[in-house]
């Protein structure tokens, strides 16, 4: 039986139990189609600051470092929030994961499924003709990265700073997979940008009409983030593959998420240039209902689809997930955030749902 190494940080807030699901769809799905997991679950975020004072222990890195993929929760919540900038669970422990494994690029796959319609938040005739975007985000540059940045001054006086920052190497690298992956889907590529106003956003455009001219079958449009945010809403059936920096990256794929139906949707697979990975939720540990058995485990458990097809080879299984998935919304299954305000139906809890997508794995074989 193959057997495959995994680090599992199910972090903060929804993040665990979200997790419990997708390692329950893990192991039905690897006994349909016979491969096991060694698994070892390390602390992150928030849960590692309470335990061990670091939201990124050295164990938890050597975990992951020995792993064939990572799958991570989520991090963050208020409880940390009075920390140092650098000591709180995002820009301690998730920023950190994403450079040090060099995971420039994350892919968030958002789409209305045929007969979910009602789910999307769009006005009933826009969802009606569909959606299926690839959000392509450059992960490890921009302003999330770049220095210098900083406080200074006192008083009135005082001022923040970042520091928008892309080189034309990280450009033209993830500008490189999201022309590859237009070739495997519908030949769109939508670069967006601020070009119109900032220099890193002229370059970036700059870089991006050159690998153009290597992908002659790839159509290209470029698109301010202003735009695309409206675009997106009017006319989301003729988006194909979005390709962005970090900062609207971030931005228009929880627009995205919104428009298949729920934050709670949305997996997302950060990669490296050896295709290593580390696959989360494009959401965070949404403190809001966390701890009340509530949140949709649906975007966690397409996560572990995503590793399963981008690190692990196992891409029969993944469909099987994906299948379950769908099978199981279109029937009607359903988390509280995707009723209808005042519908009559009862909500299925995380672990209903998890259990509604582990036995349709097993049915369909
Ligand atoms: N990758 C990560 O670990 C991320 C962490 N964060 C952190 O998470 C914390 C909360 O951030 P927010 O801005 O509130 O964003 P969030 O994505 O956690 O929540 C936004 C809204 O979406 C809902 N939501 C998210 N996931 C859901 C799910 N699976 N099922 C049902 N509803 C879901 C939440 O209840 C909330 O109403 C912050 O500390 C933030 O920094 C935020 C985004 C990503
Ligand atoms: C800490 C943030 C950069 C995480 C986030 O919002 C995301 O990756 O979508
Ligand atoms: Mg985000």
């Amino acid at each position: 039986m193959r057997e495959h190494n995994i680090a599992i940080l199910a972090g903060d807030g929804i993040g665990p139990e979200v997790m419990a699901e997708a390692e329950k769809v893990l192991a039905a799905a690897g006994q349909q189609f016979g491969f096991s997991f060694r698994a070892e679950h390390q602390l992150v975020g928030g849960a590692a600051i309470d335990a061990h004072g670091t939201p990124l222990p050295a164990q938890t890195l050597a975990s992951c470092e020995a792993a064939d993929a990572i799958l991570f929760g989520s991090v963050g919540g208020p409880k940390w929030e009075h920390l140092p900038p650098n000591e709180q669970p995002e820009r301690g422990s998730l920023l950190p994961l994403r450079k040090h494994f060099n995971l420039f690029c994350n892919l968030r796959p958002a789409k209305i499924h045929p007969g979910l319609e009602p789910l999307s938040y769009l006005r009933a005739d826009i969802a009606a003709k569909g959606m299926d975007v690839l959000v392509v985000r450059e992960l490890t540059g921009d302003i999330y990265f770049g220095q210098p940045r900083g406080r200074e001054g006192e008083g009135e006086q005082e001022y923040g700073y970042d520091t928008m920052r892309y080189s034309r190497f990280e450009i033209r690298r993830i500008a490189r997979m999201a022309f590859d992956a237009a070739r495997q889907r519908r030949g769109r590529v939508l670069s967006v940008d601020k070009a119109n106003v900032l220099t890193t956003s002229m370059l970036w455009r700059e870089e991006v009409i050159a690998i153009a001219a290597d992908y002659p079958d790839v159509t290209l449009e470029h698109i301010y983030i202003d735009n695309a945010t409206m675009q997106l809403l009017r006319r989301a059936s003729e988006f194909d593959v979005i390709l962005c920096g970090n900062l609207f990256g971030d931005i228009i794929s929880d627009e995205a998420a919104m428009i298949t139906g729920s934050m709670g949707l949305l997996p997302s697979a950060s990669l490296n240039e050896s295709g290593f990975g580390m696959y989360e939720p494009a959401g965070g540990s949404a403190p809001d209902i966390a701890g009340q058995g509530i949140a949709n485990p649906v975007a966690q458990i397409l996560s572990a689809s995503l590793m399963l097809r981008h690190s692990l080879g196992e891409g029969a299984a993944a469909d099987a997930i994906d299948s379950a998935v769908s099978a199981a919304l279109a029937d009607g299954c359903l988390t509280g955030e995707l009723l209808a305000p005042g519908s009559q139906q009862r909500p299925l809890s995380t672990r209903e749902m998890g259990d509604a997508i582990v036995q349709r794995i097993k049915e369909a074989r």
